[in-house]
């Protein structure tokens, strides 16, 4: 049998997802319902209103909860439309762009009325960047038409690249129009100007704007249809996998194509498979990257490199490349798709993070796995209690199958611990779920108005998608990189909102990133313990005084007909003290633990496995100590008996039995605990000062290891492991049974001293002399112009690297 409860809850919750209500867009204040137009769902917008019955009065909360609530984000967010006033506003640019555009964006469906910094950088290139190439404006000689755009998560990057995209289709259909006029000899013709226009409108694909993900990909083709609200018969078209082709080529073939939104894997099957679609790329003269940075990374290269052998050279097209982080190394690849004297806009100044100044963001370092669930769920109290009646909240997990272990334990555990209990809507995105029950998930979520909701999600809600009123992003594990933390912690504090806070909980092993990759963000230490003394504070608060907590909060219990409202925001059931006590939270997850399938736990770690072992040099530490991680992981946090079995070919396919050692990822634990630090991770990362402190490190000279360690006597383990004291092992190494050959040659390679003599450039190797090989791979000679031309050889093998998200 398999997570029998797994799986239950699974279907449940796609079945609630289905069913779910109206949505409440809360970006503009509006309610938001779905319609059907190119094949996509339209929001349409209606006003919608709540009525207050809550009333409530203050009291006085004690000094440490007074603290917390100071710290604590503020309650309301900025609505958008709302945005400081000294930033440009739309009107100004009037004149440069077509009245239909800014009717959608200052009117209906939105209501903005300031430019964010971003977007008044772009808009002040208009009309030039948006003028066809031929045009005669002075306009168009002097403004540079290809961009690279660097700005914060959540600042309206969409915006800033629709606008121009919008612009240059409606000037490129007003061009060809007058164009046919001018070849049939003719000064005016209205019929023949729209018969051309018409014709132009089927055959060219306007712009093709390239989204790593399906999520953002819908997300960018809903904003531009918004966007294009008033310009009449314009039409929006979306390439997504997940979902059936044969209905997105219906829709292709059946209009206008005046914008392609695509992920980079489907178009490029449609590229290759569909000759229609082919031709229409040909022709398009804007091309997209959103998220360039992971377009541009390995994952999607080999996509992207065939996709590109579609389009019009670069001379030939415009290209706009947009992300909130772009190392120089991205900028380096981005000159193979940009025209030379491309213009780089960057709204990140150099001392700044990509995420807001204003999103506080903390790290805990578990001191052991059996504190994970309690601390996240501490952590999803802590939010619904300092949230009240708008708590929304964001989990990410580092694999597919982690989040749905952890979708299954959050919304079992929240019925039973959390403020909200049963009342708490918890959904779930992940690869393995199908496309259309991730689009009602992520739909619903952006929707929710139950001010108790969370979304269990993989990456693939990383980057670019836009849910409103986030007032948490909480990251379990590791993220894949230093740009995906951020871009996870993106989803909160958007469009200009104070609310918002960024959790990163790590388990021990885990330290090294903290420490190795984020060392520059502005992270800030949160302990397990200090967590659960907030959390304690403010469920006493709530207790002494339910009503003051939800101050504020529009709470509806009736609808018009007087029946029990089933959406919205709802005070909790008091008293929670007892509730959030650590023994009442432990209590919960042992009890619900007994009723996980083991089979479930062990797929998570198997996966786990597969996920970090190929990080032990992000987080400096031994693959053999990923190893112990994870299976202390299954038994302390997961409760399985025994840590799963592992085989040794599983082990030589991550490359952890390298045949060095028969011990490999056996960790060695001393029985005695006072000959161990409380904590043995403490330490990491101060081994020179342990070593002053105590020259024997852990050990005593005179200690025996356990029988059962095969790893021999203190000195020897000491001596392999820490190399500190090394009793003349070293000849050693060189026996003669041993393959790698003398002790100096073995260390020459292993530590560099130094180089091994080239083997690269065997006669049969077609990389050429060392020198070539050496020069285009560490850079130090120019790599060869490389120029994505529409004749280059299209590559076959596909590898998006979202496989495991
Ligand atoms: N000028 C504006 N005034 C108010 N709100 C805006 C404005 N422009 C965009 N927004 C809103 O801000 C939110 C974030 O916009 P968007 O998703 O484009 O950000 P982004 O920079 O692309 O974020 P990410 O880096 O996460 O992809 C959206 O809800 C959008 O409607």
């Amino acid at each position: 049998m398999t997570c029998s409860l797994l799986a239950r809850a699974t279907t449940a919750s796609s079945r609630a997802c289905f069913h779910s209500q109206p949505f409440q867009s809360q970006s503009n204040g509006f309610a938001t319902f779905r319609g059907k137009r190119a094949g996509i769902f339209i929001p349409r917008v209606c006003s919608r209103k709540y009525e207050s019955t809550a009333t409530a009065s203050a009291v006085t909360p004690s000094v440490a909860l007074q603290e917390n609530i100071a710290n604590a984000p503020a309650p309301t967010g900025v609505p958008a439309g709302n945005l400081p006033l000294d930033r440009p506003s739309w009107e100004s640019i009037k004149q440069m762009i077509s009245y239909p555009t800014l009717r959608a964006i200052i009117e209906n469906p939105y209501q903005f009325k300031t430019m964010t910094p971003v977007q008044a950088e772009v808009a002040q290139l208009l009309p030039g960047l948006a003028l066809p190439p031929e045009s005669t404006s002075n306009d168009v000689s002097t403004c540079p038409r290809d961009l690279l755009v660097k700005a914060k998560t959540g600042t309206g990057k969409t915006f800033a690249f629709l606008i121009p995209a919008i612009e240059a289709r409606v000037n490129a259909i007003h061009a060809w129009g007058k164009q046919a006029v001018r070849d049939a000899g003719l000064v005016s013709d209205k019929h023949l100007e729209a018969q051309a226009r018409r014709q132009f409108t089927r055959e060219h694909v306007g712009t093709l704007i390239i989204s790593p993900t399906r999520e953002l990909a819908t997300q960018i083709a809903n904003t531009a249809i918004k966007l294009t609200h008033h310009h009449k018969d314009f039409e929006v078209r979306l390439f997504y996998g997940g979902s059936s082709k044969r209905m997105q080529m219906r829709d292709f073939m059946k209009g206008r194509r005046d914008i392609v939104v695509a992920t980079p894997g489907r178009l490029r099957d449609l590229l290759q498979s569909e000759p229609e679609v082919a031709k229409g790329i040909s022709k398009c003269k804007m091309v997209i990257f959103d998220e360039a940075d992971m377009l541009l990374d390995m994952g999607f290269r080999d996509d992207i490199d065939a996709i590109m052998s579609y389009l019009p050279p670069k001379s030939e097209r415009q290209t706009f490349l947009f992300s909130a982080t772009l190392s120089r190394t991205v900028r380096q690849v981005a000159q193979t798709v940009l025209a030379q004297g491309h213009k780089f806009i960057d709204v990140v100044p150099e001392s700044e993070s990509p995420v807001h100044a204003h999103v506080p963001q903390y790290h805990t370092v578990l001191p052991t796995p059996s504190q994970q669930i309690p601390h996240l769920l501490r952590l999803l109290a802590h939010d619904q209690l300092t949230n009240s009646g708008k708590s929304k909240v964001l989990l990410f997990l580092p694999t597919t199958r982690m989040t749905q272990l952890f979708a299954t334990l959050t919304r079992e555990l929240s019925k039973a611990v959390l403020p909200a209990g049963a009342h708490t809507k918890v959904y779930e995105i992940h690869s393995k779920r199908t496309q259309d029950s991730r689009i009602a998930a992520s739909d619903a979520f952006r929707a929710d108005n139950s001010g108790a909701s969370i979304l269990v999600s993989s990456d693939v809600s990383a980057r670019g998608v836009d849910y409103p009123g986030v007032t948490r992003v909480i990251q379990l594990g590791i993220p894949a990189a230093t740009e995906q933390y951020i871009h996870r912690v993106g989803r909160t504090g958007r469009q200009g909102s104070t609310v918002g806070r960024g959790d990163l909980v790590l388990l021990p092993w885990e330290i090294g990133f903290l420490s190795w990759q984020l060392n520059e963000v502005p992270l800030k230490p949160v302990t397990s313990d200090e967590l659960a003394r907030q959390v304690q504070d403010l469920a006493a608060h709530y207790d002494a005084d339910p009503q003051a907590v939800f101050k504020g909060v529009p709470i509806k219990l009736h609808d018009a007909r007087g029946r029990p409202m089933r959406g919205g925001p709802r005070m909790y059931d008091a008293p929670l003290s007892p509730r959030l006590s650590s023994e009442e939270i432990n209590n919960s997850i042992a009890a619900l633990l007994k009723h996980i399938d083991e089979e479930a736990i062990k797929e998570t770690f198997a996966s786990l496995l597969g996920y970090y072992i190929p990080k032990s040099p992000e987080l400096r530490i031994q693959k053999g100590n990923i190893l112990a991680g994870c299976r202390s992981w299954a038994t302390e946090a997961c409760g399985l008996p025994t840590p799963p079995y592992v085989s040794d070919g599983f082990l030589q396919r991550m490359g952890l039995n390298d045949g060095r050692t028969k011990h490999f990822g056996k960790s060695y634990r001393d029985p005695r605990s006072s000959a161990r630090p409380v904590n043995s991770w403490e330490t990491r990362g101060k081994q020179n000062k342990r070593s002053f402190e105590n020259p024997r490190g852990n050990f005593r000279r005179d200690e025996q290891l356990d029988d059962n360690d095969p790893s021999g006597n203190v000195d020897e383990y000491r001596g392999a492991r820490y190399g500190r004291e090394r009793p003349e092992p070293r000849k050693e190494w060189g026996r003669d049974n041993d393959r790698s050959g003398g002790v100096d040659e073995y260390r020459g390679a292993r530590y560099g001293r130094e180089k091994p003599k080239r083997e690269w450039a065997h006669p049969s190797d077609p990389s050429g002399d060392t020198e070539e090989y050496r020069g285009s791979r560490h850079g130090r000679e120019n790599r060869p112009h490389r120029e994505w031309s529409r004749d280059g050889p299209h590559r076959e093998n596909s590898s998006r690297g979202f496989s495991n998200r």
